[in-house]
């Protein structure tokens, strides 16, 4: 039905261009895909097409045939920082300060409490003058709910502030201020490097949430001295449905990381079953139970995709963060380019940035209606998501959308507003 106007004809073209001269055209041959335009990556990546073998050798061999002896001879035990160190180069960090495991809210809750417990052995008696918790009032909830059981366990106050106001809210008070990077719904990127600084100015610790950033553009968080940092790997690093999340701890604090939930993996020696709890050295301490091995190594697998692995290495793709960060912004500038060509005037409203220094790899429309509209594009095969009450949102992976499904995206939308009326 889609009767294509001069300027979709246009906008076609330019989108087949585009793909054509896209340096990280050949990687979407490493995912498994279908027609559909895919514009979910930011809830749940696409499954990588390395994984499935994987999982099955994982299965059979490793659990099936050599069970017991795979936690020293399958590399299973050591997986959490193995895997945190394939993890390191993507967000900005050296060797050593990364760590996989549990959810993204467990690791929230080990990052607040430990950045609370330094600052108050920063102000030396222990004694609480450090008295608040800031916490980014536009969070993804699971945020603010751990911060607020973190706040009570310690004995703080939990404050929430909007980003742009943490500067003026920070003092002598603050013990510690959690953010995200990318706000999930307007996909707003927050000032990282200037944001965190403001925190150190006022002698507290930043713990930033990563979930909507890692993978699809750069954070260097050594650069910028971030002291905590956490985040999901099922979004752009296609890591699979629950799979396990990451905490950092900037190297110089290790030592001082005081883990409220230290379990026996966490231990510098775990397996003299020790009474007495001996905190582990490195990134380990972030460690608490046994690893979730099954969905560990599937993001492994699933992180192959980076280095040109997967396929053996044939096509030798070394992929930075930096061209999928150009990717991404090509990308969601086309995607308002064909929104605005496509969508009856007024009938939708960006909440997304126009700048790109404050731009994530989302665009997220306002619209009457979103639940309905968006289960209609769905129908057609543009999968999005809606989040309540009035907000599409789609999301960009560099790594596997192109030009012509953005393209593709834009029209449906178009018309399906269209018809809608
Ligand atoms: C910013 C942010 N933090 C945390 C989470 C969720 O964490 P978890 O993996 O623990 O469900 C999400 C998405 O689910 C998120 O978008
Ligand atoms: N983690 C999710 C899940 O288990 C089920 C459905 C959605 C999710 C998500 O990741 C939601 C996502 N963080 C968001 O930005 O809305």
């Amino acid at each position: 039905m889609s009767d294509i106007t001069a300027p979709g004809i246009e906008l076609a073209a330019q989108a087949k261009e585009w793909d054509a001269a896209d340096e990280l055209s050949a990687l979407r041959a490493r995912f498994v895909l279908d027609d559909a335009v895919y514009l979910d990556g930011n809830s749940l990546g696409a499954l990588p097409a390395s994984v499935p073998g994987r999982l099955a050798d994982v299965v059979h061999r490793e659990w099936g045939e050599l069970r017991i002896r795979s936690w020293d001879e399958s590399g299973w035990w050591t997986a959490p920082e193995r895997i945190g160190d394939r993890i390191a180069p993507l967000v900005g960090a050296a060797p050593g300060q990364v760590v996989v495991g549990d959810s993204t809210s467990v690791n929230v809750f080990k990052a607040v409490v430990a950045a609370v417990r330094m600052a108050d052995e920063d102000s030396g008696s222990g004694d609480g003058r450090r008295d608040e918790i800031l916490v980014d009032a536009t969070t993804f909830p699971t945020d603010g709910y751990l911060a607020e059981s973190a706040a009570r366990m310690t004995g703080r106050t939990l404050r929430p502030v909007t980003p742009a106001e943490v500067p003026a809210a920070l003092g002598d008070r603050t013990a510690a201020v959690l953010l995200n990077h990318v706000d999930y719904r307007s996909g707003r990127l927050h000032d990282l490097p200037a944001l965190t600084a403001a925190v150190h100015e006022a002698g507290a610790y930043a713990v930033w949430d990563l979930c909507h950033s890692a993978g699809a553009l750069p954070v260097d968080l050594d650069e910028h001295g971030v002291d905590l940092a956490v985040g999901c790997t099922y979004k752009y690093l296609n890591g699979g449905p629950g799979s396990p999340a990451y905490l950092y701890v900037r190297r110089d604090l290790q030592p001082r990381f005081d883990s409220p939930l230290p379990g026996w993996t966490s231990h510098a020696a775990p397996f003299a079953m020790d009474p007495a709890y001996e905190p582990a050295a490195g990134a380990p301490r972030g460690r608490v139970g046994t690893p979730d091995i099954l969905s560990m190594l599937a993001l492994e697998a699933a992180l192959d995709v980076w280095d040109g692995g997967g396929d053996g290495g044939s096509t030798g793709t070394g992929v930075t963060i930096e061209s999928v960060r150009a990717k991404s912004l090509a990308l969601t500038d086309f995607f308002l380019r064909c929104v605005s060509a496509y969508v009856p005037e007024g009938r939708v409203e960006s909440i997304t940035p126009v700048a790109h220094a404050e731009r994530g790899s989302q665009i997220a429309l306002r619209c009457d209606d979103a639940g309905d509209v968006m289960k209609r594009l769905i129908h057609q095969g543009v999968i999005g998501d809606f989040r309540h009450p009035d907000v599409l949102r789609f999301g960009f992976t560099p790594l596997y959308v192109t030009f012509a499904d953005t393209e593709r995206a834009a029209r449906v939308l178009g018309e399906t507003l269209g018809e809608m009326g």
